[in-house]
């Protein structure tokens, strides 16, 4: 964190807290109430999470984009086919070092800005999309992937922390899930791409070298674009805050008492923080030099273990990205084509497009619902839909006679299984995988990207970091473990598997994950200060959803 680089703005905060006294309710708790009263986010916050949003579609296209490149590269590089092991360390590299680069740009977003860390992103994706796509070698191809997984590990971090940290609360949800429509969007656009190249020759090479346009372009709109409100404060540009929540919440009389009880709510957060830190002895904020930044990454860190509030925060957000990703869900995303073709369909890329489109469909419904319904609920309704989609897998898998050979081949035909189970139950499994795939992009799918809420300001980007390299160790383990699963411990062992480690966390959300829907961005802190906050979240959201149907009632 930088030292606060004080601007003309000291008479700011008497202003801010005139002000904010004026309008706060008897409850005091008014400018959540002001917010709540916003009927729509307004232009310039859409363009702004459109165009971060296109990190989102570089995420999808880049991790859906593998599955169609590994098929059409045949001899192309090191003038030999892949081996398993060259296709193993093509597809995991990128997130092994995705895993890498989020706690790291973590640090980076707290010292040069939210923004700054996305433009690096774009720089990596455009590096890495042309060294793939003039690549010569298997190696060469290695260090494309990896480039790409430092842009992914950065981008799916940063980005939702940059749109939340702009977001008028009651639109924070859906705002954060277009970015999940970008990326399961994106990976349907990679499907699509992957398809219509893969009888071209060398067509893989143009599917890589795509993912560097939207780069290109989302680098050249963002330079208009402005850091976060939340930053600009905490490192002493209030103006320039303040400036930016103007542009957000518009101009009239009314937003003028929103934009500074937000403000006000920043300040008490970083004031609370401040004195804290005083009192365990903290870094001096005004030293600058590496020594002291690298002191207050470990002030940081030891902030998010030893903070009551922090570590709750961190344990949340850890618990559902490890869960997103442990249900399995990527293990279709790049190897539903091998399933579908294990058990007898006789064109698995296109039965597999289901699973992307169904993903990218159901993300809208979440899109819709996420703010309304909540998070909490949203999970606790859609969790229960997976766990039936994956037992069914599960028991299905038992009455479809299985080849004999390497689940990792993908070029078993329908006539090796036989019988009525080569026309019944593979059906089955497809009904059961796009129930689960619907359950997953209604909840658990996004969800887990509204980390940054969980978080005060001052361990905001280092705890979205760690929460997101969680999310991207968990993507590591179950793409190096579904083949090797499928063969050891059968279809039916996996989808098994698979299916208890949803109900252990359909449980752990149930016991610890409070409701954070509607409430700003510096309530979710105090709600975590004293325990996981459950109940109380779950009070608070039954009377905001009351007011609001009130309010629809009365027509206001
Ligand atoms: O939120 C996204 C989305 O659900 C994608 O479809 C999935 O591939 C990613 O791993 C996940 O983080």
């Amino acid at each position: 964190m930088s030292r606060p680089e004080e601007d003309a703005a000291e008479p700011l905060i008497a202003e801010i807290q005139d002000e904010g006294e004026e309008r706060r309710g008897q409850d005091g708790r008014g400018e959540e109430v002001n917010e709540s009263s916003i009927k729509s986010p307004g232009a310039f916050i859409w363009i702004l999470t459109v165009v971060a949003g296109v990190s989102g579609l570089l995420f999808g296209y880049d991790t859906g984009v593998i599955s169609s490149t590994l098929i059409s590269i045949n001899t192309d590089l090191s003038s030999r086919p892949l081996s398993t092991l060259d296709k193993s360390l093509i597809t995991s590299c990128t997130s092994l070092f995705a895993l890498f680069a989020s706690p790291l740009t973590g640090v980076l977003a707290d010292q040069w800005g939210r923004k700054k860390v996305i433009l690096l992103a774009d720089i990596l994706f455009v590096v890495g999309a042309l060294w793939q796509a003039w690549t010569t070698s298997v190696w060469g191809m290695i260090g494309g992937r990896s480039v790409v997984g430092l842009a992914v590990g950065s981008a799916s971090f940063v980005v939702p922390l940059y749109i939340s940290e702009l977001s008028p609360s009651p639109f924070r949800g859906r705002l954060v899930t277009v970015v999940c429509l970008f990326i399961t969007g994106g990976q349907v656009v990679a499907y699509i791409v992957g398809w219509l190249f893969s009888e071209h020759a060398h067509g893989w090479r143009w599917m890589v070298g795509l993912g560097a346009l939207p780069a290109a372009l989302q680098f050249g709109m963002l330079w208009f674009l402005p850091e976060t409100p939340r930053w600009l404060f905490k490192v002493g540009r209030k103006e320039a805050a303040k400036r930016v929540l103007g542009r957000v919440y518009g101009p009239d009389a009314e937003m003028k008492g929103v934009i500074n009880g937000v403000l006000r709510r920043v300040e008490k957060e970083i004031l609370e923080e401040e004195d804290a830190r005083g009192e365990r002895g903290g870094v001096d904020e005004g030293k600058n030099g590496w020594r002291a930044k690298v002191e207050r990454v470990n002030d940081g860190v030891s902030q998010l273990a030893a903070v009551g509030g922090n570590r709750r925060a961190l344990i949340i957000a850890c618990m559902l990205q490890g869960f997103q990703q442990l249900c399995g869900f990527n293990s279709l995303m790049y190897f539903s084509a091998t399933i579908f073709s294990m058990v007898g369909f006789r064109s698995p890329t296109l039965t597999s497009l289901s699973i992307a489109l169904t993903n990218f469909a159901m993300t809208l419904v979440a899109f819709h619902f996420i703010d309304r319904v909540g998070r909490r609920r949203i999970l606790i309704y859609s969790i229960p839909v997976m766990i039936v989609g994956l037992a069914l897998c599960a028991v299905a898998f038992n009455f479809v006679a299985l080849p004999k050979q390497r689940a990792s081949s993908i070029e078993l035909r329908a006539d090796e299984v036989t019988g009525e189970a080569a026309r019944l139950w593979p059906l089955v499994i497809l009904v059961a995988m796009v129930t689960y795939v619907a359950g997953y992009a209604v909840g658990l799918g996004n969800v887990p990207w509204q980390q940054s809420e969980l978080f005060p300001l001052s361990v905001r980007s280092l705890g979205s970091g760690f929460a997101t390299a969680t999310n991207w160790g968990s993507n590591f383990l179950i793409g190096i473990s579904f083949l090797p699963m499928m063969e050891g411990l059968t279809p039916v062992g996996t989808f098994a598997l698979y299916t208890s480690i949803c109900v252990v966390g359909y449980v752990a959300v149930i016991r610890i994950y409070p409701e954070t829907a509607g409430l700003g961005l510096e309530d979710v802190g105090e709600l975590l200060r004293e325990g996981w906050g459950v109940e109380e979240s779950v009070r608070r959201a039954r009377s905001r959803r009351r007011e609001v149907d009130e309010r629809v009632r009365d027509g206001r």
